[in-house]
């Protein structure tokens, strides 16, 4: 059924339901749009809105033709819709879903485009602070790219600035323990500012974001910086190619300390110079990691060499932590079950009928004081198939998420004290420098 927002733009059907809102096909006085709704708590929640029309002219004038464009910004009573170029396709997730991996050179080319699109918003002072499969378009009415991959474009901006208030991150402290342990902002980073401008405040706050993606240094509370989002879409491209990321799995609060502690695995059968460049993105230390046009260039080189190679040959992940516990099957149902959309929340923000996949992360940063040891988490290594594994049974990956969701709707608070736990008594001592760290050792329950 149709619905009008604002005087302009009237919506005729549901395109897709995200946390923060739904998406419908919209119609403008320039002809379709996707307009999305955003949901009642946040668009009736002043100070949020205040600060995103604050910020629209900056995410308005981000204008590439690998970011979304945002055209318009409706405020209307309690309702906030925002305006965007529509995109025919699906996203990255459903394509993922589909196919589970993706062809190096296809995986490579979706990557670049992204690169592309933040090279352009990180030049305008705009963090992302979400990039992740769900938040990457691939427009089927545009002619393929290299293998074959349809071009992608970069969505979402500034969504999760909104949704990171202070006074949701207030709420949050509230409901744990001690306030944040602060750290000093890191120096050498690119000097973008968060979700939307260069200068916005850095003070103290919770952790938004989603956990697969979420850089180390946001774990342990320093500000979102370009670094961020390199680090995530680092984390994407290796997912395209392996079919899952590499520190996620197990609680949530395990994937937090994972991205802290430890190193990742090399993928089996990837090519040298595009394993290197991952590696690189995926460092601890932010000044290690390439910038956004520098990413997009040595991706660009490596492109060539990949044709005509099929996807990565790889054992599936099961999520150990599950299958070794044998708690999952005690746990009940959850009255209303989300659909499996890749990665999971550590804290569900969304209740409203306007929401069937939760994706973001919402917590506080723990305490150090509040650490006290790291029952959860493995470390997993990618084996090559057919390789041996020790221990637990095969598992599909859509089954390890499906676990994931489920279990973590009953674990949201236990969450944040699982990070807290993982996190202690390396905050102490550690360095930050991926290269030089050896693995440590992991704790299974
Ligand atoms: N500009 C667009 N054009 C066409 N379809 C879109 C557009 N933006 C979003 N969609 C569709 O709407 C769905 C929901 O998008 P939304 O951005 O609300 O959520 P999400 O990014 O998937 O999840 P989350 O908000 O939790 O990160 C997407 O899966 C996509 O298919």
């Amino acid at each position: 059924m149709a619905r009008k927002i604002g005087s302009r733009y009237t919506a005729h059907q549901i395109l897709g339901r995200g946390s923060a809102g739904t998406v419908w096909l919209g119609e403008g006085p320039e002809g379709p749009v996707a307009v999305k709704l955003l949901r009642e708590d946040l668009a009736s929640d002043q100070e949020l809105v205040d600060r995103f029309v604050r910020e629209r002219t900056a995410l308005q004038s981000l204008d590439h033709p690998r970011v979304v464009g945002l055209r318009d910004l409706v405020v209307n009573g309690s309702e906030l819709a925002l305006v965007m170029d529509l995109v025919r396709g699906t996203d990255l997730r459903t394509r993922l879903e589909h196919d589970r991996r993706l062809a190096p050179q296809a995986a490579v080319a979706i990557a670049i485009d992204v690169a592309d699109g933040l090279g352009a918003a990180h030049a305008a002072g705009i963090v992302h602070r979400d990039v992740k499969p769900e938040n990457v378009l691939l427009d089927a009415h545009a002619p393929a790219g290299p293998g074959g991959a349809p071009p992608a474009l970069l969505t979402d901006f500034g969504v999760a600035k909104l949704i990171d208030s202070p006074r949701r991150t207030a709420l949050l402290r509230q409901s744990g323990a001690a306030a944040a342990q602060q750290h000093g902002a890191h120096g050498a980073d690119a000097g973008a500012g968060s979700g939307g401008s260069q200068n916005a405040p850095q003070t103290p706050r919770g952790i938004i974001g989603t956990p697969d993606y979420l850089a180390p240094e946001l774990v342990e509370g320093l500000p979102p910086r370009a670094s961020v989002d390199i680090y995530a879409l680092a984390t994407v491209l290796y997912e395209l190619l392996a079919g899952f990321t590499p520190f996620g799995g197990g609680h949530p609060g395990a994937i937090l300390r994972r991205h802290v502690t430890e190193r990742v695995a090399p993928l089996p059968g990837i090519p040298d110079e595009l394993w290197q460049l991952i590696h690189q993105c995926l460092a601890k230390a932010p000044a290690s990691r390439l910038r956004a046009p520098e990413l997009a260039a040595r991706l660009r080189e490596v492109l060539p060499a990949l044709e005509g190679l099929p996807p990565l040959d790889i054992d599936e992940q099961p999520d150990e932590a599950y299958e070794e516990s044998g708690t999952e099957a005690a746990r009940p149902e959850p009255a209303h079950s989300a659909p499996v959309r890749g990665a999971v929340p550590l804290v569900e923000t969304s209740t409203g009928p306007d929401s069937n996949r939760d994706t973001h992360t919402s917590m506080r940063v723990p305490g150090a004081d509040e650490l006290a040891g790291g029952a959860h988490g493995t470390a997993r290594a990618p084996r090559a198939a057919g390789a041996r594994r020790a221990g637990s049974a095969r598992n599909r990956a859509a089954q390890a998420a499906s676990l994931r969701r489920r279990r973590l709707k009953l674990a949201l608070i236990a969450g944040a004290v699982a990070v807290a736990a993982g996190l202690g008594g390396w905050l102490a001592t550690s360095e930050d420098d991926t290269a030089t760290r050896p693995a440590p050792a992991v704790e299974r329950p």
